[in-house]
């Protein structure tokens, strides 16, 4: 599994062109494009600033030598570098394995093409994996339920090594919601947007047109775009 992770995280590091501010992503196949960058950086002197995504993207960018930036400071990316939990063939996603999906989101939204990363087994007919949302911890109850009334069953997400609730890099909850298999993303996506106390959700669907995946395969990968 790691090699695939590997061939496509390292593929999506070669879009990266020398004076480009780069949004990276957060996840395990998203650290090897962040490795690649930094060894471009270290013996090419590609000349790069990237914008991150969560803690984790930031400790890794500072340890491959990536300089950061914030959105900020640049409000419009050249390129982001990301994961996904599932692709289907419309190149919508699901996002958010990791409680990033916000960072993850405003990041693509502000680039101009989005590189997502995957091994083979992400990408699927159709989405039908637990759609994680950000709440406010405030409101968690009332959102909870309108989810349930949109046809899921929220679960709040516990942390691992904390007792409780997974607190994301925002300071907010994550419910992860099943829908079964998502027939109609988009729409879903609004439905879950139009409700108050929710920041946001880990679909994807309005970013078809600029993203490319990279499908990391055991030996090389294949690159898929709508264009
Ligand atoms: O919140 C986490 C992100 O959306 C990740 O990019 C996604 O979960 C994929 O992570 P990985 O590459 O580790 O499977």
């Amino acid at each position: 599994m790691s090699a695939e992770k590997r061939n496509a995280g390292y593929r999506a590091a070669e879009e990266v062109e020398d004076g480009m501010v780069v949004g990276l992503g957060t996840g395990s196949t998203v650290f090897f494009a962040m490795e690649r960058l930094g060894k471009r950086i270290a013996e090419d002197r590609l000349s790069i600033a990237g914008v991150p995504t969560s803690y984790q993207a930031a400790i890794r960018a500072r340890r491959y030598g990536i300089p950061l930036t914030s959105l900020d400071e640049y409000p419009e990316l050249d390129i982001a570098i990301d994961g996904a939990d599932q692709v289907d063939p419309a190149l919508c996603l699901i996002k958010g394995r990791g409680a990033a999906l916000l960072r993850e989101k405003c990041v693509c939204d502000a680039a101009q093409r989005a590189v997502i990363v995957v091994d083979g087994t992400k990408m699927v007919e159709a989405l039908n994996a637990p759609v994680p949302v950000e709440v406010l911890p405030f409101a968690v109850e009332a959102v909870s339920r309108r989810l349930a009334a949109l046809g899921a069953d929220p679960v709040l997400r516990e942390a691992v090594k904390k007792d409780g609730p997974v607190v994301t890099d925002n300071g907010n909850f994550i419910l992860d919601c099943s829908f079964g298999t998502i027939a109609d993303p988009g729409r879903l996506e609004t439905a879950i947007a139009s409700i108050p106390g929710t920041l946001e959700c880990g679909l994807f669907s309005a970013y078809t047109e600029k993203i490319t995946v990279i499908v990391g395969e055991e030996k090389g990968c294949s690159v898929v775009s709508l264009h």
